[in-house]
């Protein structure tokens, strides 16, 4: 069996530490290599607040030296929904029938797996990773308000992490994070928006072209000179 590939998709509206925290402990984990998906046009969000190239771009700054983890631009290029069913079909001609693929999702997504179009057909393209977040936490109590279809789906097929590159889909398994992440996108937005401190939640490049390109109705702030130069 090949090395693991795991898909990391979002809206990024923007890319935050949390999202680059778990990225680096899957790839970490897993010593796999991670592709970040922007959706073009995220099937739960509708209007996004940052259009699809400046989410690209943030992206593209925040893993600008990062070591395998790379931005995967195809759902910009598809007309529609980002739908995943759709991504990892095309990931799965690319890579081939024996190729262990995992695409990861937080907590929050898993519990709304269920609305996922055609969701059930993801466990045949690759196994789900799913993450914990503070607010979505699947301990016991968390997982008997899930959706029943999805418990369903999920039983039998819990893995150890270990043993996801066994097999190329169809497994279930959490990743280990050092300490949960509490970042939020809206969030972040909302604390740009209202003047609370939040550069800390980002890396600087993608501080810096936020305020550059005026996102998020935060007020344009004077960059130090180390940072007015990052362009993507
Ligand atoms: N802090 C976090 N810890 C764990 N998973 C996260 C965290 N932030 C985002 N995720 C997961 O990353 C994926 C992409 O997230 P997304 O781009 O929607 O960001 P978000 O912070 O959830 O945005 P919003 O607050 O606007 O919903 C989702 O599966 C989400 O559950
Ligand atoms: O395929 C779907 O129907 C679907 C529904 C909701 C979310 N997703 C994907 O899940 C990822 C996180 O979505 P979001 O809305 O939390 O940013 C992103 O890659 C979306 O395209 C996919």
């Amino acid at each position: 069996m090949s090395r693991l590939r795991i898909c990391y998709g979002g809206s990024f509206d923007p890319v935050h530490n949390g999202h680059l925290a778990v990225a680096t402990a899957a790839r970490d984990v897993f010593a796999a290599e991670v592709l970040m998906l922007p959706a073009g046009d995220p099937p739960h969000k509708g209007i996004t607040h940052a259009d699809a190239e400046q989410r690209a771009a943030m992206l593209a700054l925040a893993l600008a030296n990062v070591t395998d983890i790379a931005l995967d631009r195809r759902e910009l290029h598809r007309a529609g929904p980002s739908y995943t069913v759709d991504t990892l079909r095309e990931l799965r001609d690319e890579w081939g029938p024996r190729t262990p693929i995992a695409w990861l999702i937080g907590a929050d997504s898993l519990l709304q797996l269920h609305t996922w179009h055609r969701w059930r057909e993801l466990f045949d393209f690759a196994h789900i990773l799913c993450v914990q977040r503070p607010g979505s936490q699947l301990d016991a109590k968390r997982l008997r308000t899930a959706a029943p279809e999805v418990l369903a789906q999920i039983n039998g097929r819990w893995l150890p992490p270990a043993a996801l590159v066994e097999a190329a889909t169809g497994g279930f398994a959490l990743l280990p994070l050092p300490q949960l992440r509490p970042e939020s996108s809206s969030e972040l937005r909302r604390r740009i928006a209202s003047g609370h401190e939040w550069q800390s939640w980002v890396p600087p490049p993608v501080a810096a072209y936020i305020v550059r390109q005026g996102l998020y109705g935060g007020d344009a702030a004077i960059l130090p000179p180390s940072l007015s130069s990052d362009r993507p």
